[in-house]
């Protein structure tokens, strides 16, 4: 079985799937990692962002690989770990430069794929492109200004400026973000973590009763 939970940036994703994926007792994998760790190695390179060869030149050559732990994922290319890395600002402002190059996907889908199930995947296009045939798709909202509220406990800039960099980053992401016509939309606004992990579930009872 697999679930995704999809959804703009800094909804609850990676959160929640951690929540979930804990309930169940299996593992989650966050796709934007992958993409984080493509832009990471391309900016310490001096590769342009744009330059899908050279980016995957860098992926053969450092292999980085996704540990897909329930508590958090991490990222590692060989012994260097690199999630602590990948939630920067700068990481955050090139990453859909290389989102949108249709080699990156391919790399970050097969990797994907080649997971053993079940799985718990969240990202932006999951449920649409990934796993057309997930058991179960959710896809999480909120206005700009609360996650911008939410991500400024993780940053250093001020609310303003990361609501800013949120709109513009999912102008650039609106290709892949569709949401699935068969996924639960959920506004994470007005919910708790819990409470959206609670819909979440019970979403997950409907479908085991369908
Ligand atoms: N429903 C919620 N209520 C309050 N805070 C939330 C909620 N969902 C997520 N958060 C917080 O918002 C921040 C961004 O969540 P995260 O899971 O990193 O989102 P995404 O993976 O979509 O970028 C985190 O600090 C998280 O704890
Ligand atoms: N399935 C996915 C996941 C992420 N991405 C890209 O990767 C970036 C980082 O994704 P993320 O999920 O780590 O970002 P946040 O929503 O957590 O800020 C996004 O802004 C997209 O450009 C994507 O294109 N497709």
């Amino acid at each position: 079985m697999i679930v995704t939970i999809d959804g703009v940036a800094a909804s609850g994703k990676s959160s929640v799937s951690s929540g979930v994926a804990r309930a169940l007792g299996i593992p989650y994998v966050s796709s934007g990692l992958l993409y984080r760790a493509a832009t990471l190695l391309g900016l310490e390179a001096g590769v342009d962002l744009h330059d899908a060869p050279a980016l995957l030149a860098l992926l053969d050559n450092h292999a980085p690989r996704l540990e897909p732990l329930a508590e958090g994922n991490r990222v590692w290319s060989g012994t260097r770990e690199l999630t602590d890395a990948l939630h920067s600002s700068r990481v955050d402002a090139g990453v859909s430069v290389v989102a949108v190059l249709p080699e990156l996907r391919a790399w970050v889908d097969a990797q994907l794929r080649a997971l053993p199930e079940p799985f718990v995947a969240e990202g932006r296009d999951m449920g649409t492109n990934v796993f057309p045939h997930a058991g179960a798709k959710f896809y999480l909202t909120a206005s700009p200004r609360i996650r911008a509220e939410r991500r400024a406990r993780e940053r250093p800039e001020d609310i303003p400026a990361i609501e800013a960099a949120l709109v513009r980053r999912d102008a650039k992401d609106q290709v892949q973000s569709a949401p699935a016509p068969d996924a639960q939309v959920i506004d994470t606004g007005p919910l708790t973590l819990e409470g959206v992990i609670g819909v979440i579930l019970e979403g997950l009872g409907e479908v085991g009763k369908a």
